[in-house]
């Protein structure tokens, strides 16, 4: 009886020591209050500019898939490239934007927030063209964006090898691909983490990037990264104009004669009709070497909408007479076999989306039905169905259908590899494109080698010192109920 007295309060003092010890480490461990930070990247592509502005925790900024874009501002007109004739305008059209991001980033960030403009095959045609204009329409942007308060870090034209890789980086962050399960429970130390291919179409230049565990036989097409204590032999090959909006403008040059102004076209709709000036269509320097002398000053298309007749008209601008490597895509671009899932995104995204494709897995023959009977549609009726988008977007779709499927399938997209591809507009809330990648790679944001990290989260310490501790208490609690005298069996009560 005597000794239950001491042996009681010892128990008292032990789970108070518990207690304490579990408090004192769960507040030490507490996570620090979050200090933001900010970054600015303007995405100056050949159709518009994009200017993202994106936040991340400045305490996790090593770990991945914390960056978040917080907000897209859309230039108004079009891409710095149109500003050729007057360059000085290119700098005045991102002020907008740039005001929209001063109210949006805190003014005490302002300082410390990194500003990146890139600028992409819009500009990369410019250069061709005229390098000194494109120089003075660099420098305009540049003048703009010293003039704003963050931390100006250079405005470039990227190149198509870059752009790719961004863009495989930015989606393979965003979906978390980086991440390695820990090291405490990661059985297979050597799992094979999958990343995903990378597809980009814009208006002058499309990209492909994706890992390939075949020897890359075209040095210029590869890129080794090691990123997150993992090493990757990446693939990319960017194809100047064959963005959309160049692609089209190789499309109708193929066709033009020299004495008919009117041009019927099945890639239109049929009944709709544009005019185009033949100088504007030979401006570029993707279509230069197709100028006919004797064609007029103004052809009009007539469209005539036919899915078939269109696709054959689409073919014309590939080569894939020739190939030096193993296997080609086309034009003599090496490509090795597809692997893996893949990402499309920017034009690939808009078009799919627009015909409904976007949203579940869709066989590729459906997808080829539904772009056939869009091109059938009347161009009446096309107007009818969807008069609020922009005339530009919607009289192209039956196009861009085309050679999307035209495109894909030159990379090798069959019926079985066409469900590997997702259509992807944007992933966790941030726009799939290069420019989170740029930054990320430009602000040392992503370690070659895994951060050190603590192997438990704070939510998942606190609970294991927890479970422990009661865990303990009720050790303590049977060892007390069981070794204490029964009261029946104590001396004098017999
Ligand atoms: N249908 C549609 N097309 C779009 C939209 N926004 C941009 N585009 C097109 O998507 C392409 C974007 O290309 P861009 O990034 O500017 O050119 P890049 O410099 O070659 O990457 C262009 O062909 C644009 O016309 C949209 O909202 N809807
Ligand atoms: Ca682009």
């Amino acid at each position: 009886m005597e000794q239950e007295g001491p042996l009681f309060i010892l128990g008292v003092f032990f789970v108070l020591g518990i207690v304490a010890l579990t408090v004192v480490a769960v507040l030490q461990n507490k996570p620090l209050p979050e200090n933001l930070k900010y970054g600015i990247v303007l995405d100056a592509g050949s159709s518009h500019t994009s200017v993202y502005i994106y936040r991340w925790p400045a305490e996790k900024e090593n770990d991945t898939g914390v960056v978040q874009q917080v907000e897209e501002c859309k230039v108004e007109g079009n891409g710095i490239s149109s500003y050729h004739e007057k360059p000085v305008e290119a700098g005045l059209s991102l002020q907008a934007c740039m005001n929209k991001a001063r109210d949006i980033i805190p003014v005490s960030k302002h300082k410390e927030t990194p500003v990146y403009l890139g600028a992409t095959a819009g500009m990369r045609l410019l250069r061709l063209t005229n390098s000194r204009v494109a120089d003075e329409v660099l420098a305009s942007v540049e003048n703009t964006l010293r003039s704003s308060p963050f931390d100006f870090q250079g405005a470039r034209i990227i190149t198509g090898q870059e752009e790719g890789a961004y863009g495989w980086i930015t989606i393979n962050y965003l979906l978390g691909n980086f991440i390695h399960s820990s090291p405490w429970f990661n059985i297979m130390p050597n799992s094979k983490e999958g990343t995903s291919g990378a597809l980009d179409l814009g208006g002058a230049s499309t990209q492909i990037t994706f890992v390939s565990d075949e020897n890359i036989e075209s040095q210029d097409n590869s890129l080794r990264f090691r990123l997150y204590g993992k090493s990757y032999n990446v693939y990319t090959h960017s194809f100047l104009c064959y963005g959309k909006d160049q692609a089209l403008r190789l499309q109708l040059a193929n066709t033009m004669t020299g004495q008919n102004i009117t041009l019927l076209d099945p890639c239109f709709n049929s009944g709709y009709m544009r005019n185009v000036s033949t100088a504007d269509l030979y401006s570029s320097p993707c279509v230069s070497g197709l100028r006919i002398l004797t064609a007029p000053q103004t052809i009009q298309i007539q469209g005539t909408g036919n899915y078939q007749l269109c696709k054959n008209k689409v073919q014309t601008i590939f080569n894939v007479s020739h190939c030096s490597y193993s296997r080609c895509s086309f034009n003599g671009i090496f490509q090795p076999g597809l692997q893996g899932e893949f990402g499309a995104f920017s034009a690939f995204y808009f078009v799919m989306d627009f015909l409904k494709l976007t949203k579940e897995k869709v066989s590729l023959d459906s997808v080829k039905d539904t772009v056939e009977r869009h091109c059938s549609k009347p161009w009446a009726e096309v107007k009818r169905e969807s008069g609020r988008i922009k005339e530009k977007y919607l009289s192209e779709y039956c196009f861009s259908g085309v050679y999307i499927l035209s495109l894909l399938d030159l990379y090798g997209f069959n019926s079985s590899s066409w469900e590997d591809i997702t259509f992807l507009g944007k992933i966790h809330g941030s726009d799939a494109g290069w420019t989170l990648g740029y930054m990320l790679n430009l602000t040392n944001m992503i370690p070659a080698e895994l951060p050190p990290s603590p192997p438990l989260s704070h939510g998942g310490y606190v609970g294991l010192m927890v479970f422990f501790s009661v865990f303990l208490l009720f050790i303590l609690l049977t060892c007390w109920l069981t070794f204490r005298k029964p009261k029946c069996l104590q001396k004098g009560i017999i």
